[in-house]
C-alpha cells in the first residue's frame, strides 16, 4: 500500500466547470515521487486546466488533494515555491538577455546569492556561452532550454511541463528529454503533457484523458495491451472513439 508521503501528487475528484460544462470532471491522480508521468489527450481535453489546479493556480469547483504534501487549496503559495511550471508559451522577456531573464526570475523568488545561482543555472543548461544573447533572438530549441532553466532556478521538487516541446525540432526535443531523465534521476518528479507519441514512450507511466475524464493510465505497454491495439497511437484513437460514444 502506497503511503501519501511518497506521492508528489495526490488529488481526488478534481472538477472545473466553465459555461455549465465540466471541462475537468472528477479527475483523481496519484504520481509517485521521482517518476516521469506523461499526460496525454486531445486538444481541449482538460490537461492544462488539471495541471493548473494541481499547482494551486486555479481553484477547483470540486475535489481536493495535495501537491508535494501541501494542500492544493490552502497552501497554493507554498506550492508555487516548490513547483516549476513551464507553459506552452514561454513566459520570457524577449528584450532581455538570457542572463537577465534568469536573474529576473531569481529576484521574483527572492533567491539568495543570485549571481551564483544564475551562473549555475546557465552552466547546467549549457547556456553560459550565450548568456548575453537576447531571448527574442533565440531559436525555438534555445528558448525552450532557457524556459527550462528559468523554471528550475528555485530548485523545485516537482516539474509541471505543459507541452514543453511544441514547435521544437527533433534534436532539441531529444536533448530536452535527456535533461528530463537526468532531473528525475536526481529525485525530481515530472508531470508532462505532450501530443508526441515518442515522448510518451519515454515516460515511466501515462495518463490519458478526454472530455475531462481519465480514460486510461499505466505504462505505455499496458495501455496498448489493454486496448488490444498495435501501438500507443492506435490505443488512444480507440479510447477516444469509445469516449465519443459515451460522453460527446
Ligand atoms: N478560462 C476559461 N474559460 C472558459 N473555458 C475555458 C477556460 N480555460 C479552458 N477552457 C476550456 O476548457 C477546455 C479544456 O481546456 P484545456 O486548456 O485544459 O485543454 P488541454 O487538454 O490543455 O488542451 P490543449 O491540448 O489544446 O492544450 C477547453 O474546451 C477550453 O476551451
Amino acid at each position: 500500500m502506497q503511503t501519501s508521503t511518497s506521492l508528489a501528487i495526490d488529488v481526488h475528484g478534481l472538477t472545473k466547470r466553465y459555461g455549465g460544462r465540466n471541462v475537468v470532471d472528477a479527475i483523481s491522480l496519484q504520481v509517485e515521487t521521482g517518476r516521469i508521468v506523461g499526460f496525454l489527450g486531445p486538444n481541449g481535453s482538460g490537461k492544462t486546466t488539471t495541471i493548473r489546479m494541481i499547482c494551486g493556480l486555479l481553484t477547483p469547483d470540486a475535489g481536493q488533494g495535495s501537491c508535494l504534501g501541501l494542500d492544493i487549496m490552502a497552501d497554493a503559495i507554498a506550492i508555487k515555491r516548490e513547483v516549476g511550471y513551464m507553459t506552452q508559451k514561454f513566459g520570457l522577456y524577449e528584450d532581455l538577455s538570457i542572463r537577465e531573464n534568469l536573474d529576473f526570475v531569481a529576484r521574483l523568488f527572492e533567491l539568495p546569492q543570485r549571481q551564483q545561482t544564475v551562473d549555475e543555472a546557465l552552466q547546467r543548461l549549457g547556456l553560459t556561452a550565450r548568456q548575453e544573447q537576447l531571448a527574442g533572438s533565440l531559436s525555438g530549441g534555445w528558448k525552450q532550454r532557457l524556459a527550462l532553466a528559468a523554471c528550475l532556478i528555485h530548485q523545485p521538487r516537482l516539474l509541471l511541463l505543459d507541452e514543453p516541446t511544441a514547435g521544437v525540432d527533433p534534436k532539441a526535443r531529444r536533448d530536452f528529454w535527456d535533461q528530463i531523465h537526468q532531473l528525475a534521476q536526481q529525485g525530481i518528479t515530472v508531470l508532462v503533457s505532450t501530443h508526441y507519441m515518442d515522448e510518451a514512450e519515454r515516460c515511466d507511466s501515462l495518463v490519458y484523458i478526454a472530455y475531462g475524464k481519465i480514460l486510461a493510465q499505466g505504462t505505455a505497454a499496458a495501455i496498448v495491451a489493454d486496448a488490444g491495439a498495435r501501438n500507443l497511437e492506435d490505443a488512444f484513437v480507440k479510447l477516444v472513439g469509445q469516449a465519443e460514444d459515451n460522453f460527446a
